[in-house]
């Protein structure tokens, strides 16, 4: 029987996040993943797969599998990790598919409807301290080549040299797929919302760049680090493909028994300059079709953690959140849950909020799946990690794109409510392509 053993021990490193990405890449391309929260508490590097957890649609509960195989596997390891610190240790990283009804497209065929990765190698750097974790799923018969494998990776490491600058290969073609039909079906969503059984569908869509040459995990990590700091940033590699985003939207956070989710929906461009930006922000602030965008995701979210929460708190207005290219409405909900209640249960629950599908939820996904006419993939989807002692934390995986090769398809939606406008919503798409397009090398518009 397979049995882990898993040691963290503190390091000195320099180099930072990146830079073990990176290195990373000769031995074990197709099996990394990074993250960044959005408030930089905490970020993760994962290199290697020692064990991956993989469902598709058919199994019985796509949430659930993984977390019954994780807990019997936990169950039985070493654990040397002597640091009280979340995302030390071992952890599952990865996420969930949008809808696992949903035909998949060739561009997802390697990512599965529920797919984990627990690392070879894992830095975590938490408060200014860094940490490296090591897992060795072994039978108790196996030669000692993990070792030989560990001592090589660490000694590697050590004498990396990072190539800081990486050149973007050039854009030769960008196309948006099915603008016309998708802002009529915005249009005829929108008719469908006004006579009244339905109160709000997310609709996305997407674009598809191509580049003069292979396009490197490495350089859009890199921009997107520089360019949305307040955002958290993701990357999760299945063999010759990556899903990447910054995502300004947390769908719940677990520290002990303290979690932490927020309600982000409702939207408005940003100003040329400081005045122009602060009308445009209160002009957010009071509009009535924004506001119940919003107002519908506030409900289920407080609906969903009333049910798990011992007590929650919230403020009683939304507030603005800026970022470099949008402005939306949010609040933040906190709550405490009782000790036995897990990070997964809570996604489940939480998924899709209103703020990626709709409201009421099953009617708004029949609607997503007849209307968009497009596999969303991981797109708008939990995607974050979970440890051993079950802390951990998941993002809406927006602002996103897949990268392989020199192709990138890149994803973006809004919420449509009765009072929405066509061609409105087609531009706030617009301006939600813009970090990943950005970050990918295209130019502003
Ligand atoms: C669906 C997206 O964003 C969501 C939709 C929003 C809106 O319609 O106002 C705002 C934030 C997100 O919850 C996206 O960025 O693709
Ligand atoms: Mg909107």
């Amino acid at each position: 029987m397979e049995i882990l053993f898993s040691t963290t021990m503190e390091i000195q490193d320099a180099d930072g996040p990146l830079a073990f990405f990176e290195y990373g890449n000769e031995k074990f391309n197709g099996e990394r993943f990074l993250w960044k929260d959005s408030q930089n508490h905490a970020v993760l590097v994962g290199v290697g797969i020692e064990k991956s957890f993989s469902h598709e649609r058919t199994d019985h509960n796509r949430f659930f599998e993984a977390e019954t195989e994780w807990k019997r596997f936990i169950d039985r390891a070493v654990i040397e990790n002597p640091f009280e610190v979340p995302g030390t240790g071992p952890l599952l990283f990865g996420g969930f598919s949008f809808d696992p009804m949903s035909e998949k497209e060739t561009e997802w065929a390697a990512f599965a409807d529920s797919l984990f990765y627990l690392p070879k190698f894992m830095l975590t750097i938490s408060q200014g301290k860094s940490y490296l974790t090591v897992n060795v799923a072994c039978d108790p018969n196996d030669d000692l080549g993990a070792v030989t494998e560990i001592e090589n990776f660490q000694m590697g490491y050590m004498q990396f040299q990072q190539k800081r600058s990486i050149q973007s290969p050039i854009i030769s073609d960008m196309e948006e797929i099915n603008k016309e039909e998708w802002i009529a079906a915005v249009a005829d969503v929108v008719r469908q919302l006004k006579q009244g059984d339905v109160d709000k569908v997310v609709l996305a869509r997407k674009m598809k760049v191509h580049f003069d040459e292979p396009i490197l995990t490495e350089m859009v990590l890199q921009n997107l680090w520089q360019q949305q700091p307040d955002s958290f940033i993701f990357a999760l590699e299945a063999l010759e493909s990556c899903f990447i985003g910054a995502s300004p939207e947390r769908l719940i956070q677990k520290t002990n028994n303290t979690v932490f989710s927020t309600c982000l929906a409702g939207s408005i461009a940003r100003g040329k300059e400081t005045r122009e930006d602060e009308l445009l922000g209160k002009e957010l602030l009071n509009d009535r079709k924004n506001l119940h965008e919003h107002q519908l995701v506030v409900k289920m979210i407080v609906e969903v953690l009333k049910k798990h929460c011992i007590d929650i708190q919230i403020p009683e207005n939304p507030a603005l959140l800026k970022l470099r290219d949008i402005q939306h409405l949010y609040t933040p909900v906190t709550g405490t849950v009782d000790g036995n209640l897990s990070i997964t249960k809570l996604v489940e629950a939480l998924h899709p909020t209103p703020a990626l599908g709709g409201v009421p939820r099953q009617r708004a996904m029949h609607i997503i799946r007849e209307k968009e006419q497009m596999d969303r993939g991981m797109y708008a989807s939990p995607i974050g990690w979970m440890d051993y002692r079950d802390n951990g934390e998941f993002a809406v995986a927006i602002r996103s794109g897949l990268i392989k090769q020199d192709e990138a398809v890149l994803y973006a939606g809004c919420g449509v409510v009765a009072d929405s406008d066509p061609q409105s919503e087609y531009i706030e798409t617009k301006i939600k392509f813009r970090p990943m397009y950005r970050a990918i090398g295209g130019t502003e518009e």
